[in-house]
């Protein structure tokens, strides 16, 4: 069982490290921190290192998306960093994600630490059926999609998926517990939802099957952000 606040992810989309570490200091009830492409060609894979050092747990959301031999060289590499959670694209298929995971996997062995679990992005939460018609020209629906596209992360070996809490249920009835969730789009109610289109509150994320929530803005960008946390822990707790 994942203890409630570890269940919440916060995502560190800030510009630099000084900036990260303010963060970190100003949240210690924060245990799972997101690092992304801003702070990560900002700040560089150091910055991993020295939040795992400080007992954090660090979802590194690079969203690797190649041909199998790159990415699984990109995967050895983080696997160093001694992050918890890496993503790739589901997109990149069943060869990629199985180079993917190998890699973290064979990787770690070799340095006898944990490897990372590959979560595999299906469909991003920015995007919603009107684009996935209009402009990728796809003709499932969301939910359908994402089920083919945690189909694949299964068929590839990758321990989870990234998702919206909208497909949640639907990969679980279809998969069971075959795979990790993590799902961002989360939106408090009254949260602004800015670029995000397939959004939930917390508490419907979790009811919906997630493991992991994924939260950004609605913290950071709060007027109290500890309020912003405690408000989700609680809410998820009920
Ligand atoms: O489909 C996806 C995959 C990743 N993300 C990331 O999650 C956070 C969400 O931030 P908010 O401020 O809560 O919107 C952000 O870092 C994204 O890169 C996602 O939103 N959707």
């Amino acid at each position: 069982m994942i203890p409630v606040a570890e269940r919440i992810i916060v995502a560190l989309d800030v510009p630099d490290a000084p900036t990260a570490w303010q963060w970190v200091q100003r949240l210690p009830q924060v245990r799972f921190w997101k690092v992304g492409l801003e702070l990560f060609v900002a700040a560089g894979p150091g910055l991993v290192k020295d939040l795992k050092a400080q007992g954090l747990r660090v979802f590194l959301d690079l969203k690797l998306h190649d041909i199998p031999n790159t990415v699984a060289g990109a995967c050895r590499r983080v696997t160093h960093l001694g992050a918890d959670l890496l993503t790739v694209h589901a997109a990149g298929g069943t060869a990629m994600l199985r180079a993917a995971a190998d890699a973290c996997a064979r990787e770690a062995e070799h340095l006898g630490i944990p490897a990372p679990a590959v979560l595999a992005v299906t469909l991003l939460t920015s995007l919603d059926e009107t684009v996935l018609k209009d402009e990728l020209l796809i003709e499932q629906s969301p939910t359908d999609y994402v089920a083919h596209l945690a189909g694949l992360a299964l068929a590839g070996g990758v321990p989870g998926i990234v998702c919206s809490p909208h497909e949640a249920e639907a990969v679980r009835a279809r998969l069971g517990d075959k795979l990790l969730i993590v799902t961002p789009g989360i939106r408090p109610a009254g949260a602004e939802v800015a670029d995000q289109r397939r959004t939930c509150t917390p508490l419907q994320a979790i009811r919906a099957g997630a493991d992991y929530l994924v939260v950004g803005r609605p913290v950071l960008a709060a007027p109290d952000p500890a309020a912003a946390f405690a408000a989700i822990v609680e809410e998820i707790a009920l």
